[in-house]
């Protein structure tokens, strides 16, 4: 797998184009408006790294369908659901690729700009065929960067996705000054949630206790470099979101996914009070301070749900 394509020239796609690079892969980085058309981006890739925000996957892999080699394998590296059809990114791919697609997904904690200054960061990899996952699991691998293999594609979408939505609460709840519980709390239930979500979905519980769920979700909620939880913090000061996201050029992946969980949620019979709450104050209905005061007033019952 020496040549690899990583589409999208973003944050996260320039930093694993770094990365490849320096492990000495030939690597192409295509942003938008780049020359994909010519197919100089693809030409003989072995492996091409889908980097696209979630809204736009769908879009660049058609473009690039008829462009790929036959048995390049696609690895997603993208955090979010597609809202128009609640399919995880991977089921974007293989819907407009075809089920025969060696397709995998990397996810877990890792902030762009630490992987491209080489700092330790483990993640999780996960794929339709166990072949595939031990092949990026190889290739990908540094002194610096390490991946733990999986055959639970659902349990690490959902974790990478989900755990965006938990940290804009997270920020928001910052932004109140409501102390420590507060967000400890807000971790705990929201990594429940998730699980429940995931497990309804066909996911292990397990893998959300990983890289992908737990690991992500701290990261995220409390890392200073988080763009989701950025968008909390101006939230909780009051801002309204059309005009914090004007402000911002870099994606929050999860305005858009709390919309895609909760009809997931919703289709599927699954509780989301944390994502609910957070549809209410992404939309301007509802104060984060009332969200939170909604959740703590919420019917007391078992910690731990029984199937
Ligand atoms: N930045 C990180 O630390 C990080 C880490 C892990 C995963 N991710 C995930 O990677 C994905 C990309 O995030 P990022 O941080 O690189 O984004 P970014 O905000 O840095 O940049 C987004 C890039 O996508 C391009 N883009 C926007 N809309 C597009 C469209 N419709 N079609 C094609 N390209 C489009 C933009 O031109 C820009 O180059 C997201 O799903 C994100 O959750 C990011
Ligand atoms: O900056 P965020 O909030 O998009 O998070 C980036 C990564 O997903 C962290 O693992």
């Amino acid at each position: 797998m020496q040549r690899i394509a990583v589409l999208g020239g973003g944050a996260w796609g320039t930093a694993l184009a770094v990365h490849l690079a320096r492990l000495g892969r030939d690597v192409t980085l295509w942003a938008r408006d780049g020359a994909l058309r010519s197919g100089r981006a693809l030409h003989a890739a072995a492996c091409v790294v889908s980097a696209i925000p979630s809204h736009g996957t769908r879009d660049v892999i058609r473009r690039a369908r008829g462009l790929l080699p036959p048995e390049a394998t696609v690895v997603s590296a993208t955090k979010g659901l597609e809202v128009e059809t609640l399919l995880r990114v991977s089921e974007v791919i293989e819907d407009e690729l075809g089920s025969d697609r060696p397709i995998a997904v990397l996810s877990g904690p890792s902030f762009a700009a630490e992987l491209a200054r080489g700092a330790p960061t483990a993640v999780a990899v996960a794929g339709n065929c166990e072949a595939t996952v031990a092949a990026v699991q190889r290739e990908f691998r540094s002194g610096y960067f390490r991946l733990y293999a999986t055959q639970d594609l659902v349990g690490v979408e959902i974790g990478g996705a989900m755990k965006n939505v938990i940290a804009i609460a997270a920020g928001a709840v910052e932004s109140l000054g409501l102390g420590d519980n507060c967000p400890s709390a807000l971790i705990t239930r929201g990594l429940a949630e998730i699980s429940r979500l995931a497990s309804a979905l066909g996911g292990q519980r397990e893998t959300l206790a990983g890289l992908s769920g737990l690991g992500d979700l701290v990261l995220t909620c409390t890392g200073q470099l988080s763009r989701n939880r950025s968008v909390g913090i101006e939230l909780g000061k009051g801002r309204p979101l059309e005009e914090i996201l004007g402000k911002m050029r870099a994606v929050a992946e999860g305005v858009r996914t709390t919309e895609a969980a909760l009809a997931l949620g919703g289709r599927h019979g699954v509780e989301l009070p944390i994502t609910a709450q957070m549809a209410d104050v992404l939309a301007g209905q509802k104060t984060p301070r009332v969200a939170v005061e909604e959740l703590m007033l919420r019917r007391q019952r078992s910690e731990v749900e029984v199937e």
